[in-house]
Order: C-alpha cells, then sequence, then structure tokens
C-alpha cells in the first residue's frame, strides 16, 4: 500500500483537483459519488438529511443526483453558504435544538436518506466539539431513526477503532442490509469507512440501550493476561486489534520490551513510541523479568531503551538487532510470519473493495507511470552512449574503414576484395554509396563495451542517414527541382554496372569463376557499356590495363587461327571489314571523321580502346551528337570549343582538379550533399552564354505542352460534333412541312443562339489563407467548387485591380 503524504501538497491529490474543477466543495464530495455509484440511494430519494455538511459538498452531489422538488437539509457545527435546492442551517447534531429545527423543515415528511460524514476535530468549530467520532456516529444513528422512512438508507462514517464492531452490530439491528465499504477517493492513510445501511426496518419502539454510548461501547472484561504465554507462545496472542486510539492525546508513551520483542511491526514501535519500559507489574512478568535478565540485554541497549526520541541510526540497528536475537532465542521467527499471515488475511476480510474497475484504473495508471519512468532512464542513457560516440569519431578514435578487411584476409580462400561476398552480404548498395557500412573494430583484442559503442555509432549513423532519406523526400515532394535532381543521380548509380545480375546468377554455381567474370566484365564495361566518367578514370589506370576477358582471348585465339589459315586475305578482308562497318553508321561515320580531325590534335583522343561513351548519345541525321545544352555553363563551354578558345584537351584537363578524385568513401549521404554544392569547380559562364540560355528556355514555356495541345484537340472535336448535331436538327426542322417558313426560321435561330450561348464561367471562390486556413494543403472546409488559396495581400490586390479596370471601362 502506497503511503500518501499526510500534509502539505500531499493533500492536493487528485480529487482534491477534481473537485476544484467541478466546481465541489470539498473533495469529500466524490466520496457520496462513488457510494451512489455503487448503491444508487440518492436518484431514489426525496428527502435527504444531510448531517455534518459543512462546507457542503455532499450536499451539492445530493442536489445533483435526487429527482428536481427534492428535499434537501444540511445541518453542520460550522456555517454552510447556500447552495441551491438546499435548505442548510448551523447547529450541533448532538443537540435537541438541532432535531426541532430539522423537523421544522422536514415537517411531517420523513427522510429516504440520511447522510452522516461527520468527524470531530475537523470542522472550524473544533472547540465546541466534545465527542468521539464513534459517539457522534452513535448520535447520528439517534437523529437517523428519528427522520427515516421505513426501508430507508443511513450512511455514515465510521473509523476503525474499538468501537467498530459494536457500532456495526447495533446497525444491524436497526437495517436489512449493512455494508462497509472504502471509496477510491478516501485516502488509504485513513482510517475512516463508510457504512452504507439500508432497509431501515422503522421497529415501533427501539432499545435505549442501542444508542447509548455508555452501553454499546461498554469494555468487555478482558480474561487474565498469560505473560509466559505472550513470550513463548506468540501465536496464540491475537493481533492487537483496537486500531487507532480515540482522544490518546498523550505526548509521552511507553511500552514494556515484551511488546517490541513479540511485535511484527517493530518499526512502528520505535518510530512511535518514547520509552521501551523494563517495569515489571506488581506480581511480576515471566516474559519481562527473562528479557531482563538475558546477556543480550546489555546496559547500552537499556540505556537505548530509555529514551527512543534521541537515538540514531545506529542505536536503532542495534536495538533490531537485539530484538532479533531474542526472538531467535524464543524461538519466534517462524511463528511471527503465520502470524501476520493469519492478520493480514482477517484484515483483508474486513473492508469490501469498492469499484473494481476504479482501482484497476489506479493500478494500470502506476504501472504505466512506473514504465514511462524505465523508458525515460533508458533513453537517457542510450543518448549518453550517443554522446560518447561522437566524441569518440571527432576524436578519430573510431575509424569508418576497414570495411570487410577481416572476414575475407588476404591469401585466403576467396579473393582479396571479393565483391561477390559484398553482394551478398546485402552491402553492395552501400558499397555503391559508401554508407550504411557496419564498422568492424580494428582489432580483435578490442573489449567489448568498445563493440558496443561501435555498434552505437553504427546505428547512429543509420539514423541519420535515414533521417536525411526522410528529409530529402520531404523536400521533393514540395520541389520538383529536387526531384529532377534525384533521379539523374540514380540515374548516374545505376550505370555502374560492375555486379550485374547475369554475373550474380552465374557466380552461384562457381565462386571463382564468377569473380573473373566480374573482374572482366569490369574491365569491359569502359569499352562496351557507357560508364560514369569517374568510374571510366578509374578502370582506364594501368593497374586493369593487364586483365584481358576470356572472350578477347578466344577472340584474339580466332584471329590467330584465321591469320594462319589465309595470312595473305587478311589485310585485304580486313580492310574490306573496316569499310563495310564504316558505312554501316553514321556514328562510325563520325568517329573516323574525329579520328582524323584528332589526329592533328591529340592521339589519344581518339583512341578506339578508350572509345568516349558519347558514343552512345543520340545524335542528329547527319550524324552530329544531338545535344541540348541546357545550362548556362555548358553553353558558354559550347561556345569556347567553337571559337576555338579551348580545345578538347584543355576539356580533358579541366577534368583534372583539386575536386576530381575527392575521396567520400564512408562520408554519410547529406554530408556528401552538403558538400557537393560547394565542392566543385566553378565554370566562368559569358554573357552571352546566360543569355542563349534564357532565350532557350523562354521558347521551350511559350511551346504549348502535350496536355494542352490534347485539350484544345477536344475541344475542337466537341465543337465539330455540336455543329453537325445542330446541322441535322435544322434540316429537320427545315424539312417539316407543318410549320411555317417564319416558324422554322424563328425555331432554327433560337437552336442557334442557344448552341452558342457560353455557359458562365465557374466562379473561383478566393479563399485567405488565415486562421484555420493558414498552411493547409486539399480543401478547405466549407467550400464547394473552385477555389484558390490567397493571402489577404492578393485577395485586396485583386479588388483595387478590379476597381481600376471598372473606373477605366466608365
Ligand atoms: C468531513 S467534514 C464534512 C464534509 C462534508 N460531508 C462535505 O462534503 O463537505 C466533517 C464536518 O463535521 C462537522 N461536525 C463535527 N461535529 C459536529 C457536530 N457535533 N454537529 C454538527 N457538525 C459536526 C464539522 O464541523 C465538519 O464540518
Amino acid at each position: 500500500m502506497a503511503i500518501q503524504k499526510k500534509h502539505g501538497k500531499g493533500r492536493l491529490d487528485k480529487w482534491y483537483r477534481l473537485a476544484k474543477e467541478k466546481g465541489y466543495r470539498s473533495r469529500a464530495a466524490f466520496k457520496l459519488v462513488q457510494l451512489n455509484k455503487k448503491y444508487g440511494f440518492l436518484e431514489k430519494s426525496k428527502v435527504l438529511l444531510d448531517l455534518c455538511a459543512a462546507p457542503g459538498g455532499w450536499c451539492q452531489v445530493a442536489a445533483e443526483c435526487m429527482p428536481n422538488q427534492s428535499i434537501i437539509v444540511g445541518v453542520d457545527l460550522s456555517p454552510i453558504k447556500p447552495i441551491p435546492r438546499v435548505i442548510s442551517f448551523q447547529s450541533d447534531i448532538t443537540t435537541d435544538k438541532c432535531r426541532a429545527t430539522i423537523r421544522s423543515h422536514l415537517k411531517t415528511w420523513k427522510a429516504d436518506t440520511v447522510l452522516h460524514d461527520g468527524a470531530p476535530n475537523v470542522g472550524t468549530a473544533w472547540v465546541q466539539d466534545a465527542f468521539s467520532q464513534a459517539e457522534l456516529t452513535l448520535e447520528s444513528l439517534r437523529l437517523a431513526t428519528d427522520f427515516l422512512i421505513e426501508g430507508g438508507t443511513f450512511v455514515t462514517k465510521v473509523f476503525r477503532s474499538k468501537d467498530y464492531n459494536p457500532l456495526l452490530w447495533v446497525f444491524k439491528q436497526l437495517f436489512t442490509s449493512v455494508e462497509a465499504t472504502k471509496p477510491p477517493s478516501s485516502r488509504n492513510v485513513s482510517a475512516e469507512i463508510f457504512v452504507v445501511c439500508r432497509g431501515f426496518k422503522a421497529p415501533k419502539r427501539i432499545d435505549p440501550k442501542f444508542l447509548d454510548p455508555k452501553h454499546v461501547f461498554a469494555e468487555l472484561s478482558a480474561p487474565n493476561p498469560n505473560n509466559e504465554a505472550k513470550v513463548f507462545n506468540p501465536e496464540v496472542k491475537k493481533r492487537k486489534r483496537d486500531g487507532y486510539e480515540e482522544g490518546d492525546y498523550t505526548q509521552f508513551k511507553e511500552i514494556p520490551v515484551a511488546d517490541f520483542i513479540n511485535t511484527t511491526d517493530p518499526i512502528a514501535i520505535l518510530g512511535s513510541y518514547n520509552k521501551l519500559s523494563f517495569h515489571q507489574p506488581p506480581g511480576g512478568d515471566l516474559a519481562m523479568s527473562t528479557i531482563d535478565r538475558l546477556e543480550e540485554t546489555t546496559d547500552e541497549i537499556r540505556t537505548c531503551c530509555e529514551d527512543l526520541k534521541i537515538l540514531g541510526k545506529k542505536e536503532f540497528r542495534n536495538l533490531l538487532k537485539w530484538r532479533l536475537k531474542l526472538r531467535e532465542k524464543f524461538g519466534l521467527v517462524v511463528k511471527k510470519k503465520k502470524a501476520q499471515e493469519e492478520g493480514e488475511a482477517e484484515e483483508v476480510a474486513e473492508v469490501a473493495p469498492m469499484d473494481e474497475e476504479l482501482a484497476i484504473q489506479e493500478q494500470l495508471h502506476k504501472m504505466r507511470e512506473k514504465e514511462t519512468t524505465r523508458e525515460k532512464k533508458e533513453r537517457r542513457k542510450e543518448n549518453e552512449k550517443k554522446r560518447k560516440e561522437i566524441v569518440r569519431l571527432q576524436m578519430h578514435m573510431t575509424t569508418p574503414m576497414e570495411i570487410g578487411m577481416e572476414q575475407v584476409g588476404p591469401g585466403g580462400d576467396d579473393t582479396t576484395f571479393s565483391l561477390r561476398r559484398v553482394d551478398k552480404a546485402g552491402a553492395r548498395d552501400a558499397v555503391v554509396n559508401a554508407r550504411d557500412l557496419p564498422v568492424e573494430s580494428e582489432s580483435e583484442d578490442e573489449d567489448s563495451e568498445d563493440e558496443d559503442s561501435d555498434d552505437d555509432g553504427d546505428r547512429l549513423e543509420r539514423m541519420l542517414d535515414s533521417m536525411y532519406d526522410q528529409y530529402q523526400e520531404r523536400m521533393e515532394d514540395k520541389d520538383s527541382k529536387l526531384r529532377a535532381k534525384k533521379s539523374r543521380k540514380q540515374y548516374e548509380n545505376d550505370e555502374w554496372d560492375g555486379f550485374s545480375e547475369d554475373n550474380k546468377s552465374d557466380g552461384e554455381d562457381d565462386e571463382n569463376e564468377g569473380d573473373t567474370e566480374a573482374a572482366q566484365s569490369t574491365a569491359e564495361e569502359p569499352a562496351t557499356n557507357s560508364l560514369s566518367n569517374n568510374a571510366s578514370l578509374f578502370f582506364d589506370q594501368d593497374i586493369f590495363q593487364g586483365l584481358g576477358g576470356e572472350e578477347d582471348e578466344e577472340d584474339e585465339e580466332e584471329d590467330d587461327e584465321e591469320e594462319d589459315e589465309d595470312d595473305e586475305d587478311d589485310e585485304e578482308e580486313e580492310e574490306e571489314e573496316d569499310s563495310d562497318t564504316e558505312e554501316e553508321t553514321p556514328v562510325s561515320k563520325q568517329k573516323n571523321k574525329n579520328k582524323k580531325k584528332s589526329e592533328k590534335q591529340d592521339s589519344e583522343w581518339v583512341d578506339s580502346d578508350n572509345e568516349p561513351d558519347y558514343l552512345e548519345e543520340p545524335r542528329k541525321a547527319n550524324g552530329q551528337l544531338d545535344i541540348d545544352i541546357i545550362t548556362a555553363e555548358a553553353m558558354a563551354l559550347a561556345h569556347q570549343m567553337a571559337t576555338g578558345e579551348k580545345r578538347a584537351t584543355d576539356v580533358m584537363d579541366d577534368g583534372f582538379n583539386r575536386f576530381s578524385f575527392r575521396d567520400v568513401d564512408g562520408l554519410p549521404e547529406w554530408f556528401i550533399d552538403d558538400e557537393g554544392k560547394h565542392s566543385k569547380l566553378q565554370r566562368p559562364i559569358t554573357k552571352a552564354a546566360a543569355d542563349a540560355i534564357k532565350e532557350k528556355l523562354r521558347a521551350i514555356n511559350a511551346r504549348p505542352i502535350k496536355k494542352v495541345m490534347e485539350a484544345k484537340g477536344r475541344k475542337k472535336f466537341k465543337a465539330a460534333q455540336k455543329l453537325e448535331k445542330l446541322r441535322k436538327k435544322s434540316a429537320l426542322l427545315a424539312d417539316d412541312e407543318a410549320l411555317s417558313e417564319r416558324d422554322k426560321a424563328q425555331s432554327i435561330s433560337k437552336l442557334m443562339s442557344k448552341a452558342t450561348k457560353k455557359k458562365p464561367k465557374q466562379q473561383v471562390k478566393l479563399v485567405v489563407a488565415r486562421g484555420n486556413n493558414r498552411g493547409i494543403s486539399g480543401r478547405p472546409k466549407g467550400v464547394k467548387g473552385k477555389y484558390k488559396i490567397v493571402d489577404s495581400r492578393m485577395k485586396k490586390d485583386i479588388r483595387a485591380q478590379k476597381r481600376l479596370a471598372k473606373k477605366k471601362a466608365k
């Protein structure tokens, strides 16, 4: 059971806040709400008497729940501010005057329900309050018996004390059903219980003893205590069930040490008593004298027992240890548990749990709170780890390199850098994009903590990457330029054919063979397939020159054989072949032309082995490259080349600059993208080139797009159809002999005017982007037909334009 604070803000719990919210005068109002929810007596009542009603929370609830025209009378020692539909007055419920006043208000009516929530010493008039709680309850019962109707309900607050059971016994004599319950809004730390007595028996004569506190709460004489049994057989001793002592305001409390040894709750004793007494009664006490004589009971222990209020932690610990030792000596340790279990079982049975749903909800709430605190803790831990990892990365303590090096070491079964393995591990894309790669620890000796933090680093990287992807997607949705840029980038990435699907399937049969094929294909790509410039340059390096493909070798062999067979015809055939191919395509023509031209300039440029990939580009009928120059830089370059200001070799030279071979491996994409904006050669743009591009774009914009053309075509077609219909109709009218010529002419002209009448244009509603419409996407609420979202400025401008146009028209 959670212990709630009894003071300060601990009192301001959720019921307090709820009461404030709902306008109830006290949090106690919820106790009645919950009691009524369980027993439903208020809705059935027409006359209600609220004893001890101030400040009036219960009266408010009663006024809410009871039928209209009901009579509600509230009384308290303290004044009650007026409540609609409630009669209230100030009086002591134990007096005859109070009884008379109630009678005057109720007249001949009998009450269906009597409520009593009285508590002595809690109201503002506590000085006048002389009764104990139990006595007050009995007094309220007396009033209830005076005013209750037969079958009526009496709801009262009772405190768990030694008087509780006698009270319950009295209730049972007067009511058919008596149930004790504790509403959820009643604090757990409070000893209060509510007893709902239903079905008032309304006996003609009530035995005065039932309502006489002296008689009801008279103590039964206890049997002589067996002190020996008390110490040695504690299971026989029943747990003290006196509950809270009424009116015990004594400051100094002492308790016999034997009780301290026997108790199941030593902490409570140490906390609430001032002294553990070794004092024995006149007749002597075996337990006490035994404890006194034992060697464990040292002088120090005795001194500690003298004044518990001045002891520190250490002394308390000593006392508890001493108690345990004595209990062991008396053999009480195991038995104590049993006794406690029994005691607890009994206690639970006393109070019926109320409103299970509410209890479950509360429990769920607690569990959820626990869960969130746990999650928060974990998140904090995780963040701390990530922060450390970033610091490590920044200090170059971890390197995002050596990708897959340990898996396939040199001299292993696989080739040194088996791309296929990388591919199989699903990291091909990662290699291409130089990201998402797991960073492997550099040495196996690194401790597990480092591995963990490496994993965290990877996770952080991946998180950043995915966040960046999401950001880009969002931006692409908004910006078509970005979309185009992405598709261009994708296209460039797709050009990397180093790991073709074919190779993949081959490789599954024979790894080694596949590998050579992969190598071969990569070596061949520059010549046959269109690789990106970077890739071409990469494979142009000397290291790849020696790598010949199987096909090449076969071709060579075949050539050799042919050479052997017919040496003489070889040269002629070759010449013929060359001329044939030259004639076949304009591409080769162009190639040849290029060859001849560039022989003067640069022999490398037309090296057939290094055929540039632009040969795959679309060409015009005359064999010229069909290049659409769309950027000012390209236009400027084209201009420079056309005027001879720049040569092809210059362009190639320009290709080798400090940005050409930027090492982007292992760098996150967002970083590359960000850098890419600036890490490139800034090419000069001429004014003429910029103007030419502007002109070109203007022309492109002026060109009607396909959809507009289609719409225009549809319009034309529909007009033709309409005309045809009209023609047919007017022909019919003209042939109608029943009509006079004048009527015919009139009907035809009517038809024509109807056809030529333009449909009124649908108005475009201007919706100002303010209030709820600010920043919305899609149709604003309550707008039908065509609409346009504008800002208020635009709306005003349009109105002004219209006004001006009207003025001009006048
Ligand atoms: C817990 S408060 C009642 C709260 C009330 N049910 C409500 O919902 O606002 C207890 C009240 O009992 C009143 N009380 C105590 N002894 C009384 C007595 N002898 N006669 C009348 N009222 C008494 C106190 O003045 C105090 O206002």
